[in-house]
Order: structure tokens, then C-alpha cells, then sequence
């Protein structure tokens, strides 16, 4: 069976700068993958091409991304809406400028759920999202909190049951505790209604906690993806293996990854080799001349020229 999502060889350039460089991710139908990496790595540049929402001075450049089977990227702007509608889901990190501020959260509610748009109906899906006062369906956005904001923009992304939500740092803006309710908000119901689940975070903890694999990006390339209790458990790549030693499940949850001596690089075109090599402490010639292509190691897919000999090792 073919995955719901499959995005393969995504290249993305904004003018010199290259945000993904190849990129590959698998998700199956009712599956939870959170997609971690540092700043600038490219996530918010792969969430965004899923729904081909990338801002207009993106060009893709090479790649493919599928939806149930469907071509986003090359599909007739018809086509696109009916697949963004049925399919898909999006909430980001700033809750306040997702939602209309020019509209009372209910009608905003009314709007996505079209013909069942009862009152009855935007009261159950805000509960679902355990926004039960009844005052909430009459504010406007900036009358609501933080939290409050953000299971807004999650009952309006899940009140189609879309098969694929896309989350990008959803809670990055929230305090510990109010995270935690969001978090539990939005994986219930994406449990309840089958919705598959990418997540995209800096968050390493919490996306262990809940999510079924898990895809470390780096440099634009997913650099390793797997289940994610073997990605972090028992990572292959150096840049996971430095990634889960920095962030075990101890650290405070929502720290900001600062995993290995050095920066990533800023790519102006294609990587000649392995983009992690200037800072890998296993490289050798060949891992900055020749680009690794995915091997797979255990239940892991790496991509990384030593991958064999490191699982070893690291
Ligand atoms: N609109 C844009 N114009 C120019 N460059 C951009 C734009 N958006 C992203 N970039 C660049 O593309 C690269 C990838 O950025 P992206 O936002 O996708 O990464 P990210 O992993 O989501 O980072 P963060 O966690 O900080 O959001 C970075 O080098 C970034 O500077």
C-alpha cells in the first residue's frame, strides 16, 4: 500500500538560498512523524510544500510531493482547493495571526464546516477542543489567549477530519502547562478521527513522547527517519546521535537544540557531499565529495556514507 504522504527529492530555493536540498518523508495513514532539526534546516519549507503553501519567491527546483497519490505541485488550481479541503490540515505557531481577526471565532467555525453550520455544531467542535464557555464562539481572536488561540486554529484545521494534519510549532509560543493541554488536544483527536500527523519541531522530547517515527532533517534532507523509539534510542546518524545525547528525555520539554560544536551551513545550491561532514567527528574524503544517498540500517533510513560501520560505533 502506498503512504498517504510521500515526498520525494524536494528541492527548495528562495533566490540563492537552498531550504531543502533533497528531501524524503514517508507517512502512512493514522501515523504520528514528528520531523525534528535545528533553525533553518527546513521544516517550516517542507511543512509548507505540502499544501503548496510555500511563499511566493520559493522555487521548487527538483522533487515531488504526493497526497493520497495526487501531484500537489503540479495539480490545477481546482484540484489543489478540493485536496486542501478534504485532505488536509494546517495550524502554526502563531495562533492569533492564523485566525480572520476581522471574525468571531463561531462564524470563522461556520465558514469551514459549510452546510452543518448550526450552532449546535460549532459548540461541539469547539468542545472537542475543550473550549466549552460558550462566550468563546462570540470573541473575536485578539479577545483570546495564547492557548485559547491555538485550539481555536485546531478545531477549525480538524472540523473537516482532514487525513493529514501539518503542524509547525504549534505550541512553540506557549507556556509549559497550557502546551501540554494542546498537545493532548490535538493528538486525541487526530487518534480519534485517523488523522496522520506531521510534526514539525525543535522539541525532541516531546515529539518522543508522542510520536510513532520520527524524521531528523538537516542542512534540507531528512539525514534519518525511523521508529522513533530506534531513531532516538538507537540513532545511526552522528547528527542524530548528537541531536539525542543533547536532548534525552530529561531536558526541559520546548528547549531550543543546540546539539553539536559549529553551524550548520547556509547552502547557495545542491551539496557536493554530506552537508554534516565539516562538523561530524567520523568523516572522511569521500563524505565531502559525494552526496549519501538513503541505506538502510536496522528499521532506520540514513543517509550516511559510514552508516553501516557507525551503528557500531556511535
Ligand atoms: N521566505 C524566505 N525567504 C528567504 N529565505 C528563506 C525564507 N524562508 C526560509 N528561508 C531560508 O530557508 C532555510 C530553511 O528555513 P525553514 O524556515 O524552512 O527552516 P526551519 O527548520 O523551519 O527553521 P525554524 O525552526 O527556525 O523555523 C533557512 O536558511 C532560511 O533562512
Amino acid at each position: 500500500m502506498s503512504a498517504l504522504l510521500e515526498v520525494d527529492g524536494l528541492a527548495v530555493d528562495y533566490g540563492t538560498a537552498r531550504a531543502l536540498d533533497g528531501a524524503d518523508l514517508r507517512v502512512a495513514a493514522g501515523e504520528a512523524v514528528g520531523v525534528v532539526g535545528e533553525s533553518g534546516s527546513g521544516k517550516s519549507t517542507l511543512g509548507a510544500a505540502i499544501g503548496r503553501l510555500l511563499p511566493r519567491q520559493a522555487v521548487v527546483s527538483a522533487g515531488t510531493v504526493r497526497v493520497a497519490g495526487e501531484p500537489v505541485l503540479d495539480l490545477p488550481p481546482a484540484a489543489l482547493r478540493r485536496l486542501r479541503r478534504q485532505r488536509l490540515g494546517f495550524v502554526f505557531q502563531d495562533p492569533i495571526a492564523s485566525l480572520d481577526p476581522t471574525m468571531r471565532v463561531g462564524n470563522q467555525l461556520k465558514l469551514v464546516l459549510r452546510e452543518q453550520s448550526r450552532d449546535g455544531e460549532v459548540a461541539f467542535h469547539l468542545g472537542r477542543v475543550k473550549l466549552d464557555d460558550p462566550r468563546v464562539a462570540a470573541a473575536y481572536p485578539h479577545q483570546l489567549s495564547g492557548g485559547m488561540a491555538q485550539r481555536v486554529a485546531i478545531a477549525l484545521a480538524m472540523a473537516a477530519s482532514p487525513e493529514l494534519l501539518v503542524a509547525d510549532e504549534p505550541t512553540a509560543s506557549l507556556d509549559s502547562q497550557v502546551r501540554e493541554e494542546v498537545l493532548n488536544v490535538v493528538f486525541s483527536l487526530a487518534r480519534e478521527a485517523g488523522t496522520s500527523i506531521v510534526w514539525l519541531s525543535h522539541d525532541l522530547p516531546a515529539v518522543a513522547r508522542r510520536c510513532d517515527r520520527v524524521a531528523v532533517m538537516y542542512a534540507g534532507r531528512v539525514v534519518e527517519s525511523g521508529p522513533a523509539a530506534e531513531v532516538l534510542g538507537n540513532p545511526v546518524h552522528p547528527y542524530t546521535a548528537a541531536l539525542a545525547r543533547s536532548a534525552p528525555a530529561t531536558a526541559t520539554p520546548g528547549v531550543r537544540l543546540e546539539p553539536v560544536p559549529g553551524r550548520p551551513p547556509v547552502l547557495t545550491g545542491p551539496s557536493a557531499g554530506c552537508a554534516f561532514a565539516p562538523r561530524c567527528p567520523f568523516a572522511e574524503d569521500r563524505c565531502t565529495t559525494e552526496r549519501p544517498e538513503p541505506v538502510r540500517v536496522g528499521a532506520q533510513d540514513v543517509l550516511c556514507h559510514r552508516a553501516a560501520e557507525l551503528e557500531v560505533i556511535v
